[in-house]
């Protein structure tokens, strides 16, 4: 065996470099396993490219432009910099595809290693689904389409999510001409119904054709690119298709079968990240687990870890986890969504409130948007929220810390917002919710008692 670690961290993207830096800071001799980009997808293929893509596109931005920007941004798709952060920290890179062999021991390339500490953070990968002759076709997947330079004249987008969304729209405002193929009947359909309403009318706005409730039953190539055979009769022509039909936690060939699990849908954690049911002192965060797929989240579940493996005691709380879409309109969702509180019994209360009321929204001469907040009527409290409005990421904040709080809707009603903003819309609404689940005013007498 080369080398025993206190502890080896598989994968290097944000919760795997999180951790690795974290526990080498404080004095521990660890080695990070990553096989292609140290920093993961988030700055070289994810959330940076994509934000810089929209961002150009709002700004009304030629192509050209915007792929230099976006470049610059991902630093051309090299680690030099990354790579010399976890140098820094004192961390070991271990560069090439690490395999778990047994509890406490790892190889890579060829060599084996041992470790005190194990930490699964291998993130995710697209799901490419089974559609008749897609494996024929020249196909992009989000990482395609965040770094190359092509702008195709006709693409389509398997998939009305928030990779098909962001991406979909990005491309229209640049120009191509862009059609979005959902099986369900609703973009985001994992979030409460308007949000996808109002985003399928922004993207249409932009000339996208939304294909809604509808599946590519074949793809053929034609003399003049592709044809895709939709399961509803209908058919679409293109240049190029972009999968954006989901990720799966990446957990095959890792060898995690050697620590007793067995395969599943993503790497099975408690509340403190520690992996349940492995051999040995194995913990995950990020993508790979499941939970909550996004950068912030992935962070949170590192900061976790690096909390447990220093000695402390701290639990991972997922009731306020933001999830965003970066499109124009913003979509922000935290929380339990209106259909999620129907499968677990809870009784929700909503109200909500049409951005165009807002003074904010005068001046802007904004794209029309709305919020919606969902109490728990028995307990009285916000448990979710969602909305679709310029900048939403930035001023529902407050609804997260609320949810996260628990802090009573009577005191939410009574915080003051500056004027003209955004975050006025919320006001009408918490009054609303404060009134109608307001605690029971006690009776003299049982005041009396
Ligand atoms: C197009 C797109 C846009 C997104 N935009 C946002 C956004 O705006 N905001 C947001 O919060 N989230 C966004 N996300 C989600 C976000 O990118 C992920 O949730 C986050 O990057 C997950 O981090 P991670 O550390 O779990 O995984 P990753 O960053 O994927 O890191 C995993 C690393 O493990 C390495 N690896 C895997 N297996 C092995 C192995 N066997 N040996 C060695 N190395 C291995 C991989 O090479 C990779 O570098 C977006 C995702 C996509 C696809
Ligand atoms: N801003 C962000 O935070 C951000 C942005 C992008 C992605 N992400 C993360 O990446 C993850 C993956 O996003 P995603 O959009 O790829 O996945 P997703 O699972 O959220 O959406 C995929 C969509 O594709 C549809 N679909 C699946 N197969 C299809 C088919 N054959 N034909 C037509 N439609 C089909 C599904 O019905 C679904 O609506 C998300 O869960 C999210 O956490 C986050």
């Amino acid at each position: 065996m080369n080398h025993h670690y206190d502890a080896m961290v598989l994968g290097g993207g944000t919760a795997g470099e999180r951790i690795a830096a974290g526990l080498a800071r404080a004095g521990r001799d660890v080695a990070l396993v990553e096989d292609r980009l140290v920093g993961g997808i988030a700055p070289y293929f994810a959330c940076l490219p994509s934000k810089s893509l929209l961002l150009s596109a709002r700004r009304g931005e030629p192509w050209e432009l915007a792929v230099a920007r976006r470049d610059a941004l991902t630093g051309g798709r090299t680690d030099d910099r990354a790579a010399a952060r976890m140098a820094e920290a004192g961390v070991t890179v271990l560069r090439g595809r690490g395999r778990v062999a047994g509890p406490g021991r790892v190889e890579v390339g060829g060599s084996a290693y041992g470790c005190a500490e194990l930490v699964v953070c291998t993130g995710s990968e697209p799901v490419i689904p089974p559609v008749d002759g897609l494996a024929d076709v020249p196909l992009w997947t989000s990482d395609d389409a965040l770094s190359v330079p092509d702008l195709p004249r006709r693409l389509v987008v398997l998939g009305g999510g928030p990779v098909g969304c962001e991406l979909a729209q990005a491309y229209a405002s640049f120009g191509s001409q862009v059609a979005v193929v959902e099986a369900s009947g609703r973009l985001l359909t994992a979030e409460a119904p308007f949000a996808g309403d109002v985003l399928a009318d922004a993207l249409r706005r932009t000339g996208v054709d939304l294909r809604l409730g509808a599946d590519v039953a074949r793809i053929e190539r034609k003399e003049s690119g592709l044809r895709l055979w939709l399961s509803d009769g209908g058919t679409l022509d293109a240049d190029r298709v972009l999968v954006a039909a989901g990720r799966r936690p990446r957990t095959a060939g890792l060898g995690l079968e050697t620590l007793g699990l067995s395969p599943g849908p993503g790497v099975p954690v408690d509340a403190t990240c520690r992996v349940r049911g492995a051999e040995g002192s194995v913990w995950a965060a990020g993508d790979v687990t499941g939970i909550a797929r996004t950068t912030h989240a992935a962070r949170y579940q590192a900061d976790v870890v690096l909390a447990n493996l220093l000695g402390g005691r701290r639990e991972a709380d997922y009731r306020a986890v933001p999830r965003v879409v970066y499109t124009t309109p913003t979509v922000y969702a935290v929380g339990i969504t209106p259909g999620q509180a129907a499968g677990l019994g809870i009784d929700v209360a909503t109200a909500g409130y049409d951005l165009a009321a807002t003074a904010r929204a005068a001046v802007e001469a904004d794209v029309p948007g709305r919020v919606e907040l969902y109490a728990d009527r028995s307990r009285g409290l916000l448990i979710g929220a969602a909305a679709a409005g310029l900048h939403a990421e930035e001023w529902m904040s407050e609804i997260a810390l609320a949810i996260r709080a628990g802090t009573p809707l009577s005191l939410l009603a009574d915080v003051v917002h500056a004027f003209p903003t955004y975050g006025e819309s919320v006001e009408a609404p918490l009054r609303e919710l404060a009134g109608r689940l307001a605690a029971p005013q006690a009776t003299p007498e049982e005041e009396a008692r």
